[in-house]
Parts: C-alpha cells; sequence; structure tokens
C-alpha cells in the first residue's frame, strides 16, 4: 500500500510542476485550483447531483427522530414530532472516545473522570489512578474500567509501546497524538466488528474537495497511522491509497472535540457516525455534550448527549454548530470552509432583519455604566475617519478614534496568554492583565469595547479558568460576571456554556467562609444572615434549572430522569444546594438559642 502512495505523490509532483495539482484519488485526476475559495467546491447550494450517502437507520435512532436526504448537504436528522427545549434528542455511546496526551495522566481513560472530580465522591483519602503496568500510559480510576477498557487497549498497550520505543531511539520520547489514538482504536474495534466499519463508510468524505496541503498532511497521517497499528490492521480495512485519505477526511469533517462534564473544556475527540449525521448553524437549535451521568456505571458515565436547546416543530432540522460561537463570522466561516467544505449561508451568517450589529465586534454604549443602557456600537472599519459614534438604542454619543490597532494589539497579547497558560499561567494571567486593561483604558476617548466582542470575551474566559485554579475567588467574581454578560450576547438561552457560567458565577457568590475551628464567628454570622442564604439558594436553584436544560433530561425512562437530569454538574449543584439548605437551618438553630440564652 506504501508504494501505492508513493505512485501516488509522484504523480501530484508532477502535476503540481505543470502548475496543477491533482485530486486524491489517481482514478479520477481533476485539475485542482489554487487558492482555498477556488479550490474547493463549496456546498453552498442544493446540488441535485450530489451522490446519496447510505441511509443507515442506526438502532439506537429515538422514534421522534428521522434521517433525510438534503439536496446539496447530505444526510441529517429531522425532529419527527414537536419536541421541548432541553430534553435529550440523542443519548448515544461514540464508536471510540480517547483523551488527547495532555489529559491522559489526569484522567481516567475509560469513563474520563479526573482525580478531582473522583475526590468529590471519594472525600477520605486523595484518589489515585491505577496506571496501565505495560505502557504506563493510561490510567484508569477502578480495576473494572480497566477491564473493560482492555479489550481494545490490548492491541493499543502495544502499538504504544512500540511507537515510544521508536521516538526514544530519535532521542524524545513522543506520545502518539489523540487523532492517531482515536483512529488506531477505530481501526481494532472494527476488526472485531464489521458492523463498525459499516458506519464508518457511512461518514461524509470530501477526498475530492482537498487542496494540496491537505492531500500531504493525509499521506503523513497516514503513514504514522500504518506504523502505529501495523499493515496487518490497516489494510483490511483500508486496502489502497484512495480509501485511507477517505478515512483521514471522514475524521477531520466527522469527529467532535470530547468536552468536561463540568468545565466543558476540551479533553479529547471522539467519533460517533449517528450524531455526526447533524447538520451545522451558527443559530443551532441543538447542542452536543457529555453530561457524564451521576451514579451510574462506567459504560453510562461515556455517553454523549444531543440536547435541544429550544422547542422544535414537527419537521425541523436538527442543527448543532461545528464552530466556536464566540468567534468571528470571518472565523467561523473559514473553519467551516477549511475544515468541512461548505460555505455556511445560514441565519447566524446571512443575519436576520434587525441583526446589523455582531457582538463580537462592537463597542458598548457610551452610557453603560450612567443609564444602565445594553446597546451596542458596531466598530466602524479602519479606513473610517474620527467622528462621533451614536448608540443605536439610546442615541449617546461619543467620539470617536481608530480602535482597531488597540484591538490587534490585544490579538496578540491573547495568543500569547493561551500558549502560555499550561507552561506558565503566572505569565499567561500577566499577558491577560494587560490585554484587558489595554482594551478599556487605550481605546478612550472611544468608548470601551463590548464585553462579547473578540479578543475580550476569549480572554474573559481564559482568565476566569486560571484564576479558578490559583483559587483567586475575589478577582474571579468580577471576570464571571463580564464573561456572564458576553456569553448572553454570544450563545443562544438554553447553551451549555451560559449554563457553566451562570453555576461558576452562583458558586462565587454563594461561597460560604472556610470553616476554622479557633475562628469560628465569620462562619456563624454567615450561617445566621438567614435572608441572604434563601437568596444564595435562590441563585443557585437558577442555574441548576440552565444546567438541566443544557445537558438534558437524559430521557431514560422517568425513574432515572430525577438523577440523570442535568449530568454531572446538576449533581454538583444539588449537593451545594442541599448544603446551603442545612447551613440555614444551622443559622436558625443558632439564633433560636440565642435568644433563649438572653
Ligand atoms: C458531520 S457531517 C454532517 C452530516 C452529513 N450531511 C452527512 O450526510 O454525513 C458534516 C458535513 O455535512 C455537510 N454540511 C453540514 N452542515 C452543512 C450546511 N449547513 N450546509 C452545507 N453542508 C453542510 C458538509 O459537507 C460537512 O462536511
Amino acid at each position: 500500500m506504501l508504494s501505492d502512495w508513493a505512485e501516488l505523490k509522484s504523480k501530484r509532483r508532477a502535476k503540481e510542476t505543470s502548475a496543477q495539482r491533482t485530486a486524491a484519488d489517481p482514478s479520477t485526476e481533476t485539475a485542482s485550483p489554487t487558492t482555498v475559495d477556488d479550490v474547493v467546491p463549496l456546498a453552498e447550494s442544493p446540488s441535485p447531483d450530489t451522490p446519496s450517502l447510505p441511509l443507515w437507520e442506526p438502532a439506537d435512532l429515538p422514534g421522534t427522530i428521522s434521517i433525510e436526504q438534503l439536496a446539496g448537504r447530505g444526510r441529517g436528522l429531522f425532529a419527527r414530532t414537536p419536541i421541548k427545549g432541553g430534553t435529550t434528542l440523542l443519548a448515544t455511546k461514540p464508536l471510540v472516545s480517547v483523551l488527547d496526551s495532555r489529559n491522559l495522566p489526569h484522567r481516567c481513560s475509560h469513563c474520563f473522570r479526573s482525580v478531582d472530580e473522583l475526590e468529590v465522591k471519594v472525600v477520605q483519602a486523595k484518589p489515585k489512578l491505577l496506571q496501565c503496568s505495560l505502557c504506563h500510559t493510561l490510567q484508569y480510576c477502578s480495576p473494572s474500567c480497566q477491564k473493560v477498557d482492555w479489550a481494545v487497549h490490548k492491541k493499543e498497550c502495544v502499538a504504544i509501546r512500540s511507537a515510544i520505543k521508536q521516538s526514544k531511539a530519535h532521542g524524545a520520547v513522543r506520545l502518539p497524538d489523540a487523532p492517531l489514538r482515536a483512529l488506531g482504536r477505530l481501526l481494532w474495534t472494527a476488526q472485531a466488528n464489521a458492523e463498525v466499519w459499516r458506519q464508518v463508510e457511512t461518514l461524509e468524505s470530501h477526498r475530492a474537495q482537498l487542496t494540496a496541503e491537505e492531500q500531504e498532511k493525509f499521506f503523513q497521517l497516514s503513514v504514522s497511522l500504518s506504523a502505529y497499528v501495523g499493515q496487518e490492521t490497516l489494510v483490511p480495512s483500508c486496502p489502497n491509497a484512495a480509501s485511507v485519505i477517505d478515512l483521514c477526511s471522514r475524521f477531520v469533517s466527522n469527529s467532535f472535540a470530547l468536552t468536561c462534564p463540568t468545565d466543558l473544556s476540551n479533553i479529547g475527540v471522539s467519533i460517533s457516525p449517528l450524531t455526526a449525521m447533524i447538520n451545522h448553524s451558527c443559530a443551532p437549535n441543538a447542542v452536543v455534550v457529555y453530561p457524564s451521568f451521576p451514579d451510574s456505571t462506567s459504560s453510562d458515565r461515556r455517553y454523549m448527549a444531543v440536547v435541544a436547546l429550544r422547542d422544535l416543530v414537527a419537521g425541523e432540522e436538527i442543527l448543532t454548530s461545528y464552530v466556536d460561537l464566540s468567534s468571528t463570522k470571518a472565523a467561523r466561516q473559514k473553519e467551516l470552509e477549511e475544515r468541512y467544505k461548505f460555505r455556511c449561508a445560514c441565519e447566524g451568517c446571512v443575519g436576520r432583519p434587525g441583526d446589523e450589529i455582531d457582538p463580537r465586534e462592537a463597542l458598548a454604549c457610551p452610557a453603560t455604566g450612567r443609564t444602565g443602557c445594553r446597546g451596542l456600537i458596531q466598530i466602524p472599519g479602519p479606513e473610517a475617519v474620527p467622528h462621533d459614534v451614536r448608540c443605536p438604542e439610546c442615541g449617546s454619543a461619543a467620539p470617536y478614534r481608530d480602535v482597531h490597532p488597540a484591538i490587534d494589539a490585544a490579538k496578540k497579547a491573547y495568543v500569547d496568554a493561551d500558549k502560555t497558560q499550561y507552561s506558565d499561567p503566572r505569565l499567561s494571567l500577566l499577558h491577560l492583565g494587560n490585554l484587558i486593561s489595554g482594551l478599556t483604558t487605550s481605546l478612550a476617548p472611544s468608548p470601551p469595547i463590548a464585553p462579547s466582542a473578540s479578543p475580550l470575551y476569549p480572554a474573559l474566559q481564559l482568565l476566569l479558568t486560571l484564576q479558578l485554579h490559583a483559587h483567586q475567588f475575589d478577582e474571579a467574581l468580577p471576570t464571571a460576571t463580564l464573561a456572564l454578560e458576553g456569553a448572553r450576547r454570544l450563545f443562544p438561552a438554553g447553551h451549555p456554556v451560559l449554563a457553566l457560567l451562570m453555576t461558576t458565577h452562583a458558586r462565587l457568590v454563594t461561597t460560604p467562609p472556610a470553616s476554622d475551628p479557633a475562628r469560628p464567628e465569620p462562619e456563624m454570622q454567615y450561617w445566621m444572615a438567614t435572608d441572604r442564604r434563601v437568596q444564595d439558594i435562590k441563585i443557585l436553584v437558577a442555574a441548576l434549572r440552565e444546567v438541566e436544560k443544557a445537558f438534558g433530561d437524559g430521557s431514560k425512562g422517568e425513574a432515572r430522569k430525577a438523577v440523570f437530569k442535568g449530568g454531572e454538574m446538576a449533581a454538583l449543584l444539588r449537593v451545594l444546594i442541599r448544603d446551603q439548605e442545612e447551613g440555614i437551618e444551622m443559622g436558625r438553630r443558632m439564633k433560636a438559642s440565642m435568644a433563649a440564652q438572653q
């Protein structure tokens, strides 16, 4: 098969020298264009010639959902009946999920819980993860997780050991990265179960639309894959070069970020052919989450859920966003064209009448501090001459001078902060502090940038993560408040990012002072302020309601819904609410006994 590749490469080079690049499949050579825009025949408008993908009916497809073939965009999932917002539309187990290399040492490789999440359950002793004694790479939270995972890990373990050995011979220990390990697991799973490969083959491949650079990247990936899993595993599923490119292309356009159930950070990658049938919109009506149902078996924990963000009508297409909704339209469209090979013409990109101002590129109303006006002003283009800008909501005017240089400098500072967040979080905090003051103070006399605008919103998100990690809770509260204000403009109601920010905010405002037996007064006074504590419970309950909607109702039968609703994050909030209720009860008893003594 590698000779097949060599032939493909030399053919391509030959074509390139004559200023023409060829498509990946040698049997269907077509001249390819030279820029992303003209290389890719983008699926902009429905094309009646689009070949139909197999209409595979998965066993776990609920009766409320149908699969339909759409001209120009392949298959899609549709609501058969009206469905309430917050309903778990799909609860499915991905074919493969793997942790990225950064998370491998800290999380169970079967149920993906981190040491911190285990600590919530096992209070007495700091829990430890069990390491695979052969590869010393994967960790497990329990012998049962390790035992279940061994079915695939036994092959992966040999491959990882061999990859580590080879990398050592080249001077540095290098672990195969997450996409390679995910593809490896997919191939080993398919070897044992032919149905798995049948599902993989239903995924959309964009082989014919790849650029020369992508072909080169996939060529490198396929060489690494072949070395990692061995020819005997690769060839039965992918007998020729075209089929390996298809596999790589399918992986890129159909894989999902595996996210942590309690902070939504990316921790790895998943493949689910059922969920991958959902098409994209920048104004989505559904979202993919991993609620990690509490108090359930390890295989229950690994469910991927698709949750309705709002009520759906019968016949409505289910649409999720493939891209970060806080990024600008230009950035979203670039990613969709490059990775998913279509030009997005959704409501979020084309806009609705009255939606002229993009909150990602806006200034805040200059009167906000005085009047509380929540209006936004679109940032004028860099060529705009100094003039006054006006808030479209309250009409307040402010002098405007070009803010683009300050925003560009802040974007650079954000990239630096993002890069050093793990290696040097203190430096990251410093960069973010400079960035935020640059965006607020150096914009004067122009109005300040809106908290939803780029790069202030991503900077607030990163700052919040670092402050929480560094236990800087007092500093984190204003950051969370501002980030929540920005997020409300960027994400549709019911979105998990809003639920998470509401939860973080609620936890920061309701955390009691630490217990100190030598100085109990602050804690006593805290609990005896029962009216304020009752308000705190309301804040926590409001966050819980959001989380229950955003992470879904579990949809696994009424009896289980009470526990499963909202997943792990809701379970955590229920514990906090119970603690608060117990604290209030304690405060009331203290007040009563003090009154009795007087
Ligand atoms: C994860 S798949 C979605 C399901 C796909 N339609 C199928 O039949 O397998 C992603 C691919 O679907 C197509 N797609 C998704 N959303 C689209 C949209 N809004 N407009 C056009 N094509 C879209 C693109 O080809 C994209 O690479």
